[in-house]
């Protein structure tokens, strides 16, 4: 396991010794998030092409060797990660573009992505010998958290708002949480938890505070370069609202080039819905730092209007020579169909947000010919029925007769 070296400030760079409880940067506040550094060195002769290849850990601790926990018996019993990436030459023929990926995120045991950053949050929770964690979410955080946290004996406290879809709230009663419903945004979610969670002293799993929890979402990045032998794609497209994901992708990445294990680092493309977009604005603008706004958008999980991880998220969209774009409601929501149709992968709405920044970007003849793209979907689209109802149509209801049926499946032109 990775013993951390350093935890860096992304604002004002200085450089710190990991510490249990120091999860941002003292003199930034909560705007300075960490980044996580390690020997590089050392684990470069761990992580090896020719090792990988052998390794028959087909989740995310296959990359434990730049993984933030320091002992194996942490590790929770349930699987996170090694999700299907599926090559589309369907989508990379419509859209003109070489080469399209698509990352199903949604197969991780609670149905996102957030899996890899709770298997994490957990593991580490434990070597610090607590028994209670705690986060903030709009629901997928959530539910991972909470069955994380399950199957490794930890009471998990959760702060979701009201309004968070039915299925994510029963997600969290499953699986046993101590479930808090906030009368009001995510935004006041987040804060109430932080409050609480400094008050009650649990362990923090929000991963725009915890430094660590990003370290897991990183593996996502490195499993698509490995999925790809290695041959990294030119853009990588995701959904962004605090903005954790996209940090993620861009360490993962980046430490992969550190590790010798790939080449260079992809235009890492980050997509906003238009109602909940201020990373988007402050990229556009060029602005150091992002304005918080009031969020609305059909994509429940990105919406967001103060992205506490904007930092990173804004480091890593520049860095890599990346863009941030953002869509309609409108064109979320038709993208669900349209991916489910041709991969088969059915997304939520903020799970096919990447795909309907793609589309858009496409359209607009931003992404050249020979390019090569991956599409993240960050979760399934069974975690929000309501959403998907809205994009499509309505099902043939008929008498239990055959006539009956022949006639309503005339009036669709079935036959
Ligand atoms: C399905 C899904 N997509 C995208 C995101 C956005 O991730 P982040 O808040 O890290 O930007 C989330 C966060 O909840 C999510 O659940
Ligand atoms: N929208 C996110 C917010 C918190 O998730 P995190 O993994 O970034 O801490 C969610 O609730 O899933």
């Amino acid at each position: 396991m990775a013993k951390p070296q350093l935890l860096k400030c992304a604002i004002c760079g200085k450089e710190y010794e990991p510490e249990e409880n120091l999860y941002t940067c003292p003199d930034c506040g909560l705007d300075g998030t960490f980044h996580v550094l390690y020997d590089y060195e050392k684990a470069a002769k761990e992580i090896t092409k020719e090792k990988l290849r052998e390794n028959d850990d087909f989740s995310l601790w296959r990359y434990k060797a730049v993984l933030p926990v320091e002992k194996d018996e942490n590790i929770p019993p349930l699987a996170a990660g090694w999700t299907p990436l599926y090559s589309s030459q369907k989508l990379a023929r419509t859209y003109g573009v070489k080469e399209v990926y698509v990352k199903d995120d949604g197969r991780n045991p609670t149905g996102s992505l957030k899996d890899r950053a709770s298997a994490v949050g957990v593991a580490k929770a434990l070597d610090y010998g607590r028994d209670v964690i705690a986060c903030a979410s709009t629901g997928n955080a959530a539910s991972s958290l909470s069955g994380f946290a399950a199957v490794s004996g930890l009471k998990s406290i959760i702060f979701v708002p009201e309004s968070a879809p039915v299925a994510k709230i029963t997600q969290l009663l499953v699986y046993g949480a101590c479930v808090v419903l906030v009368k009001g945004t995510y935004e006041k979610a987040f804060d109430l938890a932080t409050e609480a969670i400094e008050r009650w002293g649990w362990y923090n799993r929000n991963c725009a505070i915890n430094p660590y929890l990003v370290e897991g979402k990183k593996t996502c990045a490195m499993e698509i370069a490995e999925q790809l032998n290695w041959d990294a794609p030119d853009f990588v497209f995701v959904s962004v609202g605090d903005g954790c994901i996209i940090s993620g992708l861009y360490k993962g990445f980046s430490d992969l080039v550190k590790l010798g294990l790939t080449e260079r680092v992809p235009h890492i493309v980050g997509v906003q819905a238009e109602g909940a977009s201020p990373i988007y604005k402050a990229f556009k603008e060029g602005a150091p730092r992002v304005e918080f706004s009031p969020a609305s958008t059909v994509a429940d999980s990105i919406s967001v209007g103060a992205p506490r991880n904007w930092a990173k998220a804004l480091n890593g969209v520049r860095s890599s020579g990346g863009d941030m774009l953002a869509v309609s409601d409108d064109e979320i929501l038709s993208a669900i169909p349209e991916l489910a149709r041709t991969t088969g992968v059915f997304g939520e709405p903020a799970g096919v947000t990447a795909f309907a920044g793609f589309r858009k970007a496409a359209r607009e003849g931003k992404l050249p010919k020979d390019a090569r793209v991956a599409l993240v979907v960050t979760g399934n689209g069974l975690k929000d029925i309501d959403g998907a109802r809205r994009a499509v149509g309505q099902p043939i209801v008929t008498e239990p007769c055959l006539l009956g049926l022949e006639k309503a499946l005339k009036e669709r032109n079935v036959i």
